[in-house]
């Protein structure tokens, strides 16, 4: 870091005297950059989505949280958007600030409006309504650490800091077929004079204020927002500070920006991108952003490997957006990632919808849709947690289970389904519990050779006492089974399975089952490791990507309230690294890192015992991205 430029005096054009002092005093206000939907625009340019996403990592997703901010920190954080004659966007967007606040509305059309004009618009509305010490304008792909926000205030004050960025100078592209054509650009030179990058910059309360106060017309406006604003500052002669804090790749202690700074070029071997989808609701959404940011991680980078995420919906999330639980453009961005980390899907919202338009058959439809077969689910209770299962630690002390479960057939697809009417006039409804010979096959290879790397014992759980399907599904178990002389193989009807494995967990090491079987006993096998919220995901096929997902559902009843246990999701993305990227040192950092969190006694609520530290969901990604940036620091 360092001045880029000082001035020893205050210019003429520019005096710091010239300050609202009537409006309340706040220590920074935070415009965040967003839009009204745009016609056709992919999910990750989905404004909404963005905004949601946001909510549910660093902006306060309540009224309520944002004035605590406001009271406690001085911080006035919203979303910067003004207006549109679209009614049906405009009530959205009413709907959606009576939900949760933090909007700031201002006096121009969307659309319409350069986004020079729109931040000057800003400017001038957040130096009316506050007396700002800065004014920061970032976009909504920032993740922005407050604390560190208010922390870096200090030090600018010190050094009289009016313009703080990251400071470039860009190409001036004279070619009107590139992106970011100039059209001045007869007026400049090659590269743009000394300014800060646009993603995330700051100015000073008092510069903002006069900028507010020049009157329209006397200032030039360039063709980009950041270049615009550069030229302003060097016209007000104000001291420009280079601040690398504001535009990192990663998380470490010291960052206030975190994003991906778009390159030309890349000293990486390798990109990956990957999928993320969402459902509306908070809390998973929080876990998701844990993934998002283990992706930021650097150990990727020490491997060689770019993280590059791509956002999808899925889901209710889709629904609204779509009307579609898995909108095509979903399916393909997944067919075309190497991986999908998903979050969770599903809400009260959406439950009366019919069977093929609820968030459910999103997931279905996407697990199908990829062809993931084999969906291993690890449940392994840590020694730090041996006391927060329900159950007795000398009964679950040492468990771990991997249960591999089919799933994209059974009774979950088998035709025919629906509901009718029978001959007494009564409705029913119907589903088939189906299984063909290669579809058994398939997946018993996968445990098998799951089991060879494990303890080398594999238990069938079915219920071929009574259902035929079951009794097919046994049959060709044990077939496979010749080819495994060195797997001890078992059998088990899935009632007494369940029961067993809440009365003897040890007994089992990897068990193979079909669909439904495994969705239930791996809810079951949570409560082992302390909370639905441990148990990670990953499932497989063939060839293509695989879904990487929390075994946990959207949890709607704690919606909301951030005591959702991210491990889940962290978990999965390790799982990711692990299963489908080959990236197993990632993996185990990861891995090591909630080790860590849980070492250093952090627990969210449904973990908690006496003794250790309670922390919200918030915290424990912040705990997390803390402990990750140490576990890279020591293995670098
Ligand atoms: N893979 C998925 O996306 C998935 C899985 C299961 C359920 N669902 C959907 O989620 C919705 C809710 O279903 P549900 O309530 O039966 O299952 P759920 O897994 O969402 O919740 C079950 C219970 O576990 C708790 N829980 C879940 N995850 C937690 C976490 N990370 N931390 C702390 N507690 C957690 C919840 O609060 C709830 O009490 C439904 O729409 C369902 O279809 C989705
Ligand atoms: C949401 C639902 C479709 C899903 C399933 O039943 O497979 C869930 O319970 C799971 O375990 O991932």
């Amino acid at each position: 870091m360092r001045n880029e430029r000082a001035t020893e005096k205050p210019s003429k054009l520019f005096d710091h005297k010239e300050i609202n002092n009537e409006a309340p005093k706040v220590l920074c206000v935070v415009g965040v950059q967003t839009g009204f939907p745009k016609a056709g625009a992919s999910p990750q340019y989905n404004y909404a989505l963005r905004r949601k996403a946001l909510r549910s990592s660093w902006f306060p997703s309540s009224r309520s949280a944002l004035d605590d901010l406001h009271k406690k920190q001085g911080v006035v954080v919203r979303f910067i958007i003004g207006h549109t004659s679209n009614g049906l966007d405009e009530a959205a967007l009413a709907a959606e600030d009576r939900e949760f606040g933090g909007f700031l509305r201002l006096p121009i059309e969307e659309g319409y409006t350069s986004l020079p004009s729109k931040t000057v618009s800003f400017l001038k509305l957040a130096t009316k309504l506050f007396t700002a010490e800065y004014i920061v304008k970032i976009d909504d792909d920032v993740y922005l650490r407050v604390g560190n926000l208010v922390l870096a205030t200090q030090q600018w004050k010190r050094l009289h800091a009016d313009y703080v960025g990251c400071m470039k100078n860009g190409d001036v592209y004279s070619d009107p077929n590139m992106r970011w054509f100039e059209r001045q650009w007869p007026l400049l030179g090659k590269t743009y004079f000394t300014h800060a990058w646009g993603t995330l910059y700051v100015l000073s309360g008092s510069v903002a204020a006069h900028l507010s106060s020049v009157p329209d017309g006397l200032l030039r406006f360039f063709g980009n927002e950041d270049v615009t604003i550069g030229a302003w500052m060097l016209a007000f002669n104000v001291t420009h500070f280079d601040d690398r804090r504001l535009c990192q790749t990663s998380c470490t202690a010291s960052s206030i920006g975190v994003y991906d700074m778009p390159q030309t070029g890349s000293p990486q071997s390798k990109i990956i991108p990957s999928v993320t989808a969402a459902d509306l609701s908070p809390i998973p959404d929080r876990a998701l952003s844990a993934g998002l940011l283990v992706g930021k991680w650097p150990a990727g980078e020490r491997e060689g490997v770019t993280f590059e995420f791509t956002e999808a919906p899925i889901g209710g999330a889709a629904i609204d957006a779509t009307g579609s639980p898995l909108p095509e453009e979903t399916l393909q961005i997944c067919r075309d990632s190497d991986a999908v980390l998903l979050a969770a899907i599903g809400g009260y919202k959406w439950d009366q919808l019919p069977p093929e338009q609820r968030p459910e058959r999103g997931l279905l439809n996407l697990r199908a849709g990829l062809g993931t077969f084999a969906n291993l689910r690890p449940a392994v209770v840590l020694p730090h947690l041996a006391d927060a299962s329900t159950l007795k630690r000398e009964v679950v002390e040492g468990v771990d289970i991997m249960i591999v479960r089919e799933l994209v057939g059974g009774i979950y697809f088998g035709q025919p389904r629906g509901f009718t009417t029978n001959q007494e006039g009564e409705r029913v409804g119907f589903n088939t519990m189906i299984y063909s010979e290669p579809e058994v096959e398939r997946i018993a290879h996968v445990a098998f050779q799951l089991a060879q790397k494990r303890k080398g014992r594999l238990c069938s759980v079915e219920k071929s006492n009574v259902l035929e399907v079951s009794m097919l599904w046994k049959e060709v178990i044990t077939r496979v089974g010749e080819q495994y002389p060195d797997i001890e193989l078992s059998h088990m009807y899935v009632d007494n399975a369940a029961m067993q494995i809440i009365r003897n967990p040890k007994s089992f090491d990897t068990i193979v089952t079909g669909n439904i079987f495994g969705d239930i006993l791996s809810d079951a096998a949570s409560m082992l490791t302390g909370s639905l919220g441990m148990l990670p995901s990953a499932s497989t096929s063939n060839d293509g990507p695989g879904i990487f997902e929390p075994v946990h559902g959207s949890a709607p009843d704690i919606a909301g309230q951030d005591i959702a246990n991210p491990l889940a999701m962290v978990l999965s993305a390790a799982m990711m690294c692990r299963y489908g990227l080959s990236l197993p040192k990632v993996a185990e950092q990861l891995e090591r890192a909630v080790t860590a969190a849980l070492d250093a006694g952090y627990r969210t609520g449904d973990l908690h015992t006496p003794g250790m530290q309670k922390v919200g969901c918030s915290e424990m990604g912040d705990v997390l991205v803390d402990c990750m940036t140490r576990e890279f620091a020591s293995v670098g």
